[in-house]
């Protein structure tokens, strides 16, 4: 049971102390902002490994205070960290609900509790993608974003993960805002690397790095909760036209974008 993960402040890319040290809880979204080359990767691969001083970034990761044990740094079956990124893809070729199945069975779920999991996954699953699949889509045959969805559902019902690091899915296909919510309900601590301002909104709190360090952590405002859920709402409109080009369709009334 993880009940908080620090990162402790080691240097910048010249060497100069961080400033920033970060305790973070079940159901926190965090989003990492920057410049290109800034040294967003290289935070979510420190915590990935649980960095004890031997990266190069000098910064120590704690899990509920105390130094990780080896097993949930360097065992696969005991790490803590599940990560997504947009390049990702499956492999293996199995129908997803036999996929699903082998995965409920490896958890050693009881046979019920497999199958209404099973269910979970694939109905989110589809909820996040733009085209819907079915239980006996061959995994191979997923586009991009299925692949994608399935994975964020996969990770949020059925890895015991409970850190998940995401480096920039504005461009995976998925719906951003259901994939969040999904792993916050499911009481995960989210780290994204984002340039999108929507996701970036979205955390609890957000960090700016600036030449291999955390150089601020900003927690949004009244007005950034608001702007936020216009954003969702402007979101949801492009969403509509992507829709309709997709289905072959013209667009051409003026465009009003109305705020909520
Ligand atoms: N504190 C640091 N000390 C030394 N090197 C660092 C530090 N932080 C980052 N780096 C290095 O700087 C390079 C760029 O960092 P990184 O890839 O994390 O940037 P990024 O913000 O993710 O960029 P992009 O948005 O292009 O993906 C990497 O080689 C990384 O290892």
């Amino acid at each position: 049971m993880l009940d908080t993960l620090e990162i402790l402040p080691g240097r910048d890319k010249s060497g100069a102390p961080e400033r920033h040290a970060l305790c973070l809880r079940p159901g926190d979204i965090v989003a990492l902002v920057g410049p290109t080359g800034a040294g967003k990767s290289r935070l979510l691969a420190d915590i990935e490994c649980l960095a004890q001083g031997d990266t190069p970034t000098g910064r120590v990761v704690r899990v509920n205070g105390r130094a990780p044990d080896p097993e949930s740094r360097f065992s696969g079956e005991g790490k803590i960290v599940a990560q997504i990124t947009q390049n990702m893809n499956f492999i293996m070729d199995l129908p997803v609900a036999a996929f699903l199945r082998l995965h409920a069975e490896s958890r050693a779920l009881p046979p019920h509790e497999a199958e209404s999991a099973v269910r979970r996954v694939l109905e989110s699953a589809v909820g996040m993608a733009g085209e819907p699949f079915g239980p006996e889509t061959e995994l191979t045959q997923l586009s991009g974003g299925q692949s994608r969805a399935l994975m964020i559902a996969d990770a949020a019902f059925l890895s015991p993960k409970p850190v998940i690091l995401i480096d920039e899915i504005e461009n995976a296909g998925v719906d951003r805002t259901r994939a969040l919510e999904l792993f916050t309900d499911q009481g995960k601590i989210v780290l994204l690397s984002t340039h999108d301002p929507l996701l970036a909104l979205s955390g609890t709190c957000r960090l700016v790095i600036r030449n291999g360090a955390v150089s601020d952590v900003i927690e949004p405002t009244a007005a950034e909760k608001e702007n936020h859920r216009r954003l969702v709402h402007l979101d949801k409109q492009l969403g509509a036209l992507r829709e309709a080009l997709r289905h072959g369709r013209r667009i051409e009334q003026p465009l009003v974008f109305p705020t909520p």
